[in-house]
């Protein structure tokens, strides 16, 4: 397949000023990812805005949403206009800021979401991703604030008092390894909550990182019901259980936790009927001495990025129109990035990635480009590896190698 481009944007042939020949290769629509952890500002030891679009050019994406719990935290015009500018001057994929849904994600007073919907920023999607915006009433506020420009609350679906001093997955393995544990029920209630609010209010509403068979069961019967909600589910809870709590290594320390077999097989059918809209990496590099260290004081979190392409092809197999949904046209849509998740087809602009299916490929945690090692994957061999990606038609990626 041939790929011809003028201008930053697919053309005909014969009106390019330049030309990709895709050879072998898939070729992809740039993927986009709803939920990333940067850490610019304030942990840039961890991560920046500059390694953190280096490692979602090379994981083949060209648009990324970044959360905004930073220090400070993306509460104001100001500090998303500056994350909005870090991304542009990286030029490696867009990066997209998340406002926080209230001041200093302290879940007290609402941030202002107007003042930075209006910034150069324009913010549509708003998450205090870390926390749980757990006052009904103000979750309520923030739904009829954000429906006036059609934005969306990410929630991150935690009853906090069900989750106090909580480890890992509640059940069986951490009874058997005396951990405090997180129940499927503290992600379940918020979610059946809000997907109330959502109705009374008429706004929309985006679930972060779904982990259980019961909230799969929830949206479900939501969207029956005419609901306005979305949801994301990340590559490791698609692939990784809570038994590998059991080894003690806080790579797998992660919020929500892993969970059972039962959930991964609900999560994937979930993501497979259109129930989960979209794959979002929840990508949250921490720094060694924050995540090598006792299980119980470890943060959670873990690196997504560069694997999960990969992690997709593992868990879905080579369906790339599924992928390509998932993984790009869904959540361009949710975030309302306009320019991303477009078909392959002239008009649309030259984002894009070029994947090898048949490579494999081992997970080096001291080989990818995150400031931090924190992959669960170390080790693993994975399928389809990303060769070449382009946005607006520059490359960005060559040979697997980062241009900039
Ligand atoms: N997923 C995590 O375990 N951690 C995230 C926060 C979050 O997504 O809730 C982080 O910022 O490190
Ligand atoms: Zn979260
Ligand atoms: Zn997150």
């Amino acid at each position: 397949m041939k790929i011809y481009i003028r201008d930053g944007v697919i053309v005909e042939k014969g009106q390019e000023d330049r030309l990709v020949d895709t050879g072998g290769l898939v070729a992809l629509p740039g993927l986009v990812d709803l939920h990333t952890h940067l850490r610019e500002p304030g942990r840039e030891d961890a991560e920046t805005v500059l390694s953190g679009s280096r490692a979602a050019a090379l994981g083949g994406f060209t648009a990324v949403c970044a959360m905004a719990n930073t220090s400070p935290v993306a509460d104001t015009a100001g500090v998303v206009e500056q994350v909005y500018r870090l991304g542009q001057e990286a030029g490696l994929v867009d990066v997209q800021p998340i406002g926080a849904v209230t001041v200093g994600l302290a879940g007290e007073r609402l941030a202002e979401l107007g003042a930075m919907a209006d910034s150069r920023a324009r913010v549509r999607v708003f998450s205090d991703d870390g926390h749980c915006v757990h006052d009904p009433r103000l979750m309520r506020r923030a739904l009829e604030y954000v429906k006036a420009f059609d934005g969306v609350i990410a929630q991150h679906a935690e009853e906090p008092r069900l989750t106090e001093g909580a480890q890992m997955h509640e059940g069986t393995e951490s009874a058997r390894l005396g951990l405090t544990g997180w129940p499927a029920v503290a992600e379940e209630s918020i979610i059946a909550r809000d997907v109330l609010l959502a109705a009374h209010v008429g706004a929309r509403l985006h679930i972060c990182h779904v982990s259980t068979a019961g909230s799969v069961e929830i949206i479900r019967q939501a969207k029956a019901r005419g609901i306005r909600v979305t949801a994301e589910v990340t590559p490791h809870h698609l692939l990784l259980t809570h038994e590998l709590a059991g080894s003690y290594d806080p790579v797998y320390k992660v919020n929500p936790p892993l969970r059972t077999e039962r959930d991964v097989n609900a999560l994937r059918e979930g993501l497979r009927d259109g129930t989960i809209d979209i794959i979002a990496t929840d990508h949250a590099p921490h720094a060694a001495e924050d995540k090598e260290c006792e299980w119980a004081y470890a943060r959670p979190g873990m690196l997504g990025l560069e694997t999960a392409l990969s992690i997709a092809i593992h868990v879905l197999g080579q369906d790339w129109e599924l992928i390509a949904d998932r993984m790009s046209a869904a959540p361009a849509r949710i975030a309302q990035l306009a320019n991303h998740g477009q078909p392959l087809r002239p008009g649309s602009p030259a984002n894009f990635t070029l994947v090898d299916p048949a490579a494999r490929w081992t997970v080096e945690p001291h080989g990818l480009a995150s400031l931090s090692h924190n992959t669960p994957y170390a080790g693993m061999v994975l399928p389809g590896r990303v060769v070449h990606t382009y946005l607006r038609g520059e490359q960005t990626v060559a040979d697997g190698k980062v241009t900039k």
